[in-house]
């Protein structure tokens, strides 16, 4: 399967109004138009016509990352190779996809019960990014070929999820690490794998060795292109008070610089800079132990 980016994100939402303030004020984010009666909120962050769609629920939770494939071909091939592994997935109605802005939508679950999508013919809209917090942009690759930013997903049967998304989905291993918390010799820890679809984005996804977590997410990370935006919302988070839940770091995998907030759902957003841009060619996956090579001082609930 030739999956090439992360193109969307739905959260469900029982409020969609708190992302519209959060999505705005604090990440700079623009709001994208809706059809008339519709009282989702959809933010957009470059060329295409939204990343995040936040539909009105009576759950809050990350619901679908939506998964780009070049073309019908790509996107026939896929369902072909969903039958032959015996993975079920329904097919979304036309209205559905009209409202993904896409031309062709399946939806399916992982093995351990995140939902996806996939889909083929993405719009570009052409509608100026314009910054409600002045950023001059987000990174997301060119025509957005690099995806909004990577998701961390709950995976309680991680090992099967991984291979899931592996030999099904095709996704690319690029780092794994463990970890371990508890000194208790009985506990075994947490692994984590990095995995990247077909773009240079170093992961566009990563599985996380955890209980099932009612949010569906552990957090999302959008990429701005300057370092000092990076600064100038994390006044803004400071300002509104929001949450921190890991300080400002740089990561060894992906060296990224970031820090993480927490979102109106309830998982956090990390937000950085400076991402690697890999070339995969010959590329043979890494095993790192340690997550970040300064900073990244982590606010653990349950640590
Ligand atoms: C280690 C790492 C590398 C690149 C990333 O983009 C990234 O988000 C991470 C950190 C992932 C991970 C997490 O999200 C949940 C809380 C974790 C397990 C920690 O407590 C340290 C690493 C964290
Ligand atoms: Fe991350």
């Amino acid at each position: 399967m030739d999956i090439r980016s992360l193109g969307y994100v739905v959260i469900e939402s029982t409020e969609p109004q708190q992302w519209l303030d959060y999505g705005t004020n604090i990440l700079g984010l623009m709001v994208a138009p809706t059809m008339p009666n519709d009282d989702n909120v959809y933010l957009k962050l470059d060329s295409r016509p939204y990343r995040f769609a936040v539909v009105k629920s009576d759950v809050n939770k990350l619901a679908y990352c939506g998964w780009e494939l070049p073309d019908e071909a790509g996107f026939m091939a896929a369902k072909d190779e969903l039958n032959a592994a015996g993975v079920s997935f329904e097919e979304a109605s036309n209205t559905e996809a009209q409202a993904r802005r896409v031309r062709g939508l399946i939806r399916l679950q992982d093995p351990s019960g995140n939902g996806l999508e996939l889909f083929w013919g993405g719009e570009l809209d052409y509608a100026k990014f314009i910054s409600p917090m002045g950023i001059a942009g987000f990174e997301t690759g060119d025509n957005g070929n690099m995806g909004l930013g990577h998701a961390v997903l709950p995976a309680a049967k991680l090992v099967e999820t991984h291979l899931f998304y592996k030999n099904v989905l095709g996704f690319g291993d690029s780092d794994y690490m463990h970890f371990k918390f508890s000194p208790d010799p009985a506990d075994p820890g947490q692994g984590l794998n990095f995995m990247h679809v077909n773009n240079p984005r170093h992961h566009s996804l990563a599985l996380y060795e955890d209980q099932a977590n009612p949010l569906g997410c552990v957090h999302l990370m959008l990429e701005v292109k300057d370092v000092n935006e990076v600064g100038y919302c994390l006044d803004r988070v400071e300002a509104a008070e929001i949450p921190i839940v890991s300080t400002l770091g740089r990561h060894t995998n992906d060296n990224m610089l970031s820090f993480y907030m927490a979102t109106p759902t309830g998982f956090a957003m990390e937000f950085g800079t400076d991402g690697l841009q890999m070339d995969w060619e010959g590329f043979t996956p890494t095993v790192t132990s340690l997550p970040s090579l300064w900073g990244h001082k982590f606010n653990m609930p349950d640590a």
